[in-house]
């Protein structure tokens, strides 16, 4: 289980200030939802988080670690995983190879490492093995041998899913994971991020528009407007708070 600290996050793109000194932390095992406005902030903290994006000042540490020191190809490396939003698979690769595929991006300390210290074919068994052992958890494995291709959207979030934890991270980032998705699709979904957290011990962030699914699935809520946080709290705290109905109306303050 991990802890994130976010700390004084600052960025600017030319004289639009995106981040404006945000701060807060999610602790082990929690599920936290960012939400807000149109242009609140939210994908640029989260591209911050993914090391897409490089901020002007504050401080983003995993269990102390700081990682705005780590590359963007390294952060998987470093226990950090992501799903997006438009889906990062191969719609040729079968759903075995498409989560195989992300055990790759472990790097020497997992996919790597096991080459070096066991041999290819045999890591390559392991993570068969392994990648073979996620579908099942995600009720994906009799689809295990066809091509990702022609899937429903649903299914292919399910597998999006597998294909992060197979970089075994401490820390999923999800990018707007209803998005796409109808009403029962998404019902299944949150319930299975909230499985997957527990049986894998993740600590998640989630960045998403669909209020009913964040409001559902988030141990705690941080609202952002203008690159700030307005609220912070459990799910019925942020939802009555006047400064989050006001962004959200878009009338002034309480
Ligand atoms: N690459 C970029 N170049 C210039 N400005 C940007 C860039 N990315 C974001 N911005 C600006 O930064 C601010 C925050 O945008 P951001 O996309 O992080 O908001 P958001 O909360 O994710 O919005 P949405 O819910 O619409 O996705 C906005 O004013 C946006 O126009």
């Amino acid at each position: 289980m991990s802890e994130l600290r976010v700390d004084g996050v600052s960025m600017h793109f030319g004289g639009i200030t995106a981040l404006d000194g945000l701060s807060f932390t999610i602790g082990s095992g929690q599920i936290c939802g960012l939400i807000g406005p149109n242009g609140a902030g939210k994908t640029t903290l989260f591209n911050c988080v993914s090391r897409i994006y490089q901020p002007s000042a504050g401080s983003i540490c995993l269990d102390g670690e700081e990682l705005l020191d780590v590359p963007a190809h390294r952060i998987a490396g470093h226990g950090v995983a992501r799903t997006f939003q438009n889906l990062g698979l191969f719609p040729s690769l079968t759903f075995l190879e498409n989560t195989m595929a992300g055990a790759h991006a472990r790097g020497r300390g997992g996919y790597l490492g096991s080459i070096l210290r066991i041999g290819q074919a045999r890591a390559e068994r392991e993570l068969r093995a392994e990648a073979f052992e996620l579908l099942e958890v995600l009720g994906l494995a009799d689809l295990a041998f066809l091509p990702a291709a022609h899937q429903s959207f649903g299914t292919l979030k399910r597998l999006e899913l597998a294909r992060a934890l197979a970089a075994r991270p401490r820390l999923l980032l999800l990018d707007e994971p209803a998005g796409g998705l109808t009403h029962s699709e998404v019902d299944e979904l949150s319930s299975t991020i909230r499985r997957v957290r527990d049986e894998f011990g993740l600590t998640i962030l989630l960045v998403e528009h669909h209020m009913a699914m964040v409001m559902g699935i988030s141990d705690i809520v941080v609202a952002m407007n203008f690159g700030e946080k307005i609220a912070e709290g459990t799910p019925a705290e942020v939802r009555s708070d006047p400064a989050v109905v006001s962004a959200y109306l878009g009338a002034p303050a309480a």
